[in-house]
């Protein structure tokens, strides 16, 4: 990609008068029909500039969470193959409650019966909390505006939201009228807003909000013109403000631009003590996030958008993911996400479209690790997150996270580490132990860790589907338990293992090697030494090369593991056993290792 520095964003925030098609599009030769049609859209920065060279964003950070509006109920709503039922919309509507939203659009009352209907239920049935606030939205129309205060009556407090489009381009084309045409609507619809909320005040509280409806197709200078000639309208003080909300409608431009613009808003509007300056970004171009942030820095107050980014076209931005982004940079974002399943199945089933398993932060897969190495990672920086909170004597939950490939942990929003490793063809060693090790108990040495991983690569080879951690524990038994393996060389039967007084161990087993039953007996430091060198004795040389043990289960069931590496007729194999007693499972392992050679 080639950057042209004169062609940034800078210089008069008009619409360009240079807006020719210079827009050169591919520099092959004979371009193909799609290099051509590039040319037949313009850059943004040739229609729209923003004159804001000592832009302050950049070094700002975000400290604390913007004030939400959720607007699943009206911007998601009506982007919605079949619109909500009114059961779905009083879940959505419980949901955005119980998360912890406080100013909720609640739909376009004058648009249709259901809307209307549905906002009289939320007043006449007493759903709404006292410190929730419900918005509604309306064209600048009389006709709408006098039913939309219809439909508030009863209500304790509510935002109505006007708006109309200031665009060049629907400015142009859907309303045929000039800039002070343009105008006159916003102010009209304020002075009917003030006119109609008459009748409802005091017993319901009004506060306004008004939107520069295509703002991100609209010249700086005219958004100003016309948010201030509505501002003088309504007359906000501090303690009333007055929301302006900027949408991009559509986004049209990168999130910096947007940024710019907000930034150039917040400095420019008159009054600003007065007003609430809100973002409602669009995902034309699949930066609402980034805008959203940026806009934040920029000086916005406020943010209306859906959960999980529904809402027209490409939708609005993602609520789950703003908060979440905040959540993860040690910052109260204000919302409850502690249990993001039911979160994401109640936003499913309201809007009957299902969220992508890789949606930030709620996507089945995002938790999960499929390639080895990044298995590994997790799986060190879990144990090394155990032991830092062993070392402080505080519960994990309270230790300073810190997982490598993991932003988050997944148990603070009420996910569970089950699903976190997964193993398919492109695992390693460090997935298939951490799946034995959490679902299973066994806790495999690493050189037996490499061994093993090496059988179940030939199986997801084989397969070229994931392998699930039931599968991986029936391998594991097939491989290395002698009473499942394929090959049965040697079996064990009693055997009875004495000390003497200079610390010799003496064993005695009944094995069956090949078939034939037969009596061996053997002594050694240890029960180890003690049956290899039995074995010895009917010609069965093995070389034992490492051993470890450990208990499998607590209380009175508790088995032993124990895991041996061997050299077996030139062949290094490693072997397990289980069982209650330790001697047995160490005899079983070496049995295990010897039918594997
Ligand atoms: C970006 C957004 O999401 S904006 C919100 C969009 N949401 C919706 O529109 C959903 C609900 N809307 C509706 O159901 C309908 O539009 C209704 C019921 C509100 C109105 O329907 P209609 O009266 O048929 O009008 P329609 O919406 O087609 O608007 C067309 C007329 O209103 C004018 N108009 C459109 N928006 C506005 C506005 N915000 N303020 C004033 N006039 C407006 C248009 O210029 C046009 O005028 P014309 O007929 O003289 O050419
Ligand atoms: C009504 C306005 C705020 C809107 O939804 C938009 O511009 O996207
Ligand atoms: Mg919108």
């Amino acid at each position: 990609m080639a950057v042209n520095e004169h062609a940034a964003p800078v210089g008069s925030t008009s619409q360009s008068a240079t807006s020719s098609q210079s827009n050169s599009g591919s520099t092959c030769e004979n371009p193909s029909d799609f290099a051509r049609k590039a040319r037949r859209y313009q850059p943004y920065h040739q229609q729209f500039r923003v004159n804001l060279p000592d832009r302050q964003w950049p070094d700002r950070y975000i400290e604390t969470a913007p004030a939400w509006c959720a607007v699943d109920l009206r911007d998601g709503n009506q982007a919605l193959i079949d619109p909500m039922t009114t059961e779905r919309k009083k879940r959505m509507f419980q949901l955005l409650v119980d998360m912890g939203y406080k100013e909720i659009e609640v739909g376009f009352p004058a648009a249709s019966q259901t809307d209307y209907d549905f906002v009289r239920s939320l007043i006449e049935e007493d759903l709404i909390p006292d410190d929730v606030s419900i918005q509604v939205l309306v064209q600048c129309r009389e006709h709408l505006i006098e039913r939309t205060f219809q439909s508030l009556r009863g209500a304790k407090q509510a935002i109505v939201h006007f708006y109309n489009s200031t665009s060049t381009l629907q400015r142009e084309v859907v309303f045929g009228l000039d800039k002070d045409g343009i105008t006159d609507i916003a102010t009209q619809g304020a002075r009917l807003c003030l006119k109609y909320a008459a009748d409802l005040t005091p017993e319901t509280a009004i506060r306004y909000e008004y939107s520069p409806e295509s703002y991100s197709g609209t010249e700086l200078e005219y958004a100003l013109e016309v948010c201030s000639a509505v501002a003088e309208v309504i007359k906000p003080t501090p303690e009333w403000p007055l929301i302006i909300n900027l949408p991009a409608t559509v986004e049209m431009a990168g999130p910096n631009v947007y940024a710019d613009s907000i930034e150039w808003m917040h400095r420019h509007l008159p009054n600003r003590e007065s007003l609430v300056l809100s973002v409602h970004p669009h995902n034309d171009r699949g930066c609402a996030v980034a805008a959203t942030e940026l806009a934040v820095q920029a000086g916005a107050d406020r943010v209306e958008g859906c959960l999980f980014g529904n809402g027209e076209r490409t939708g609005n931005v993602c609520l789950v993911t703003l908060g979440l982004n905040l959540f993860s940079q040690g910052i109260d974002p204000g919302i409850d996400f502690s249990d993001i399943d039911e979160i994401k199945r109640t936003v499913e089933h309201c809007n009957q479209l299902p969220v992508h398993e890789r949606h930030p932060y709620a996507g089945d897969l995002v938790y999960t690790a499929f390639s080895g190495s990044h298995q590994d990672a997790i799986k060190k920086g879990l144990e090394h997150l155990e032991r830092k909170a062993a070392d402080a004597g505080q519960p994990v939950d309270d230790t300073t996270w810190a997982v490598p490939y993991l932003p988050v942990d997944p148990r603070d929003l009420g996910r569970s580490y089950e699903a976190v490793i997964r193993v398919n063809s492109q695992s390693g060693k460090g997935g298939v132990a951490y799946v034995l090790k959490t679902e299973y108990g066994f806790d495999l040495p690493r050189r037996m860790q490499l061994e093993f991983s090496h059988v179940i690569q030939q199986h997801t080879d084989a397969v070229g589907t994931e392998v699930s951690a039931e599968a991986i524990h029936d391998i594991f038994r097939t491989e290395y338990h002698p009473d499942y393996q394929r090959q049965q060389r040697l079996v064990i039967g009693a055997q009875s293992a004495s000390s003497n007084r200079d610390g010799t161990v003496v064993v005695d087993v009944d094995v069956t090697v090949n078939g034939k039953e037969q009596k061996i007996s053997g002594s050694g430091n240890g029960p180890l030494s003690a049956f290899v060198d039995a074995l010895t004795g009917i010609g069965i040389n093995i070389d034992v090369r490492d051993y470890t043990e450990h208990a499998l289960s607590a209380g009175h069931t508790a088995q032993a593991a124990a895991y041996v590496e061997c050299a077996i007729d030139g062949q290094t194999v490693w072997g397990a056993g289980v069982h209650p007693d330790i001697v047995r499972a160490t005899m079983r392992a070496v049995a295990s290792a010897l039918n594997r050679a």
